[in-house]
């Protein structure tokens, strides 16, 4: 630290460690400050070093990535329908007692909550998913954040009465020291061998879609969103920081996440964004309806007109829209959809794309807004809650936070949040990928099995398999 911010920061400890020790009750303190760049996958490969659990986040369509390390709080809270009232409850505590020192009030600066949710709270967990309770978020310790070609550094800190006030010190500059080491990341020291592909069950997902495509010509369900699972083993742990690097390099247009507790690293690269806010300003977007890219431009450019014009896709898609755009109406004003469809390409795959903006009412908060739209048709189905059954009794999988809202909120009153989709429960040597598909009454087992073959072909290829 530079002279005059070291003084800044002992100071605002001192002053903040002061405010303990009279109150006799804990307090989050939170420290943040302007750095020269320093490289984020060094920063989680020392974090990992230092047996801290790390977090990551990078945008699809800004210049903002964030690497935490450490949970200096935790919040979990129990599975249930409300369990994001309560996790908001939980988070505006916390930040009402917090002694906040940060000048700059960038997105993902200050106090921020990186976290998740599991699919489905009323799903039995299985042991697949130990590590994961139904939702979890936790401020790190440590947060280096990369905004418009800045770079910002967080230290949060919980503080105890009766604490001593050298030691605390110490303790964040000599953390601070080890994780911001500038050495450049070597990403080509760990070649994954990958020693075996497993698909779960392939034989009866299939099954599971006709079953599927039967109940919708005989109720009114309209469509169910139906993922399995493919299981990896490598010749050695795999590296989370390789693995973020190499997806934040081939997956342009996604959001890159990555959320470690214990032993296990749930991570992604996912399109899907759920919602965004920024003071009022809320934005949310419809990703469904698939199309693969073409070979050449002219043939990319006729599948990206069929899938336009393709009354199937364009069905599946105004479903999506119209319940995004009823929920945004429920907790926001001025809720504006444009009237068509974009496409939208990726590495692999189009999809059609509508993004749904609102200004968020004065009483909610970006937790209401996750409650009203998860899980979105793209990922339940419709109607929701008969979707949802037909997925829990049905559904070999247990889907854990695969599916699910993924995403951060910060102190200065912005947060956003992705679909947990093309993603990958790391367990050491091991790895579960998830995909799925949207299911309707016509739907032909075989394709959605070949739809899903290419959902996982981004993420298999980062881990190795060719
Ligand atoms: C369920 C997944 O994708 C959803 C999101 C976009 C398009 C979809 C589709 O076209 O079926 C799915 O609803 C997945 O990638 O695992």
């Amino acid at each position: 630290m530079m002279e005059v911010k070291e003084k800044q920061f002992t100071a605002d400890l001192e002053a903040a460690m002061q405010s303990v020790q009279t109150d006799q009750q804990e307090r989050l303190f939170s420290y943040t400050e302007k750095i020269n760049q320093a490289p984020l996958y060094r920063f989680l490969e020392k974090a990992g070093e230092l047996t801290f659990p790390r977090t990551f986040w990078s945008s699809a369509d800004e210049d903002f990535q964030m690497a935490g390390a450490g949970h200096a709080v935790e919040l979990s809270v129990e599975a249930s329908k409300n369990r994001y009232q309560q996790v908001e409850a939980d988070w505006n505590a916390l930040l009402k007692n917090a002694v906040i020192s940060n000048p700059y009030h960038m997105s993902g600066t200050g106090v921020v909550a990186m976290g998740g949710f599991s699919f489905d709270p009323l799903k039995p967990r299985t042991k697949l998913w130990e590590n994961f309770p139904s939702n979890h978020f936790s401020v790190p310790n440590y947060i280096l954040t990369h905004t418009n070609g800045n770079y910002y550094l967080t230290i949060n800190r919980l503080l105890l009465p009766r604490e001593e006030y050298e030691t605390v010190r110490e303790e964040l500059q000599t953390y601070r020291h080890t994780l911001l080491d500038s050495a450049v990341y070597q990403d080509n020291n760990h070649v994954l061998r990958v020693l075996s592909k497993r698909e779960i069950a392939p034989e009866q997902w299939k099954e599971t879609i006709k079953k599927a495509t039967n109940v919708m010509k005989n109720t009114a369900i309209d469509k169910i969103v139906l993922a399995r699972e493919v299981r990896l083993r490598f010749h050695q742990s795999a590296n989370v920081p390789d693995i973020l690097k190499r997806l934040v390099d081939t997956q342009s247009n996604s959001y890159v996440f990555a959320y470690e507790m214990g032993e296990d690293c749930f991570l992604g690269a996912t399109p899907e964004r759920l919602v965004k806010v920024k003071g009022e300003d809320v934005l949310s977007t419809c990703l469904a309806g698939t199309a693969p890219r073409g070979k050449t431009m002219e043939e990319d450019e006729t599948i990206a007109n069929h899938l336009f014009e393709d009354p199937k896709n364009r069905e599946e898609h105004d479903y999506v829209v119209q319940m995004i755009r009823s929920t945004m109406e429920a907790y926001c004003t001025d809720v504006t959809v444009p009237d068509e469809p974009a496409v939208h390409q990726y590495k692999t795959l189009q999809h059609l794309y509508t993004p749904v903006r609102a200004k968020l009412q004065k009483n909610h908060h970006i937790f209401s807004i996750i409650s009203g739209l998860h899980p979105t048709p793209a990922l339940g189905g419709t109607p929701r809650e008969d979707a949802l059954a037909f997925i829990r009794d049905n559904e070999l999988l247990d889907r854990g936070w695969y599916g699910a809202p993924i995403g951060w909120v910060d102190s200065n009153k912005h947060g956003e949040f992705a679909v947990a989709l093309r993603s990958a429960l790391i367990q050491q040597d091991e790895a579960s990928l998830f995909a799925g598909c949207g299911i309707v009454e016509d739907s032909i087992p075989e394709s959605e099995y070949e739809e899903t073959k290419i959902k996982l072909m981004p993420m298999l290829s980062v881990l190795g398999v060719d």
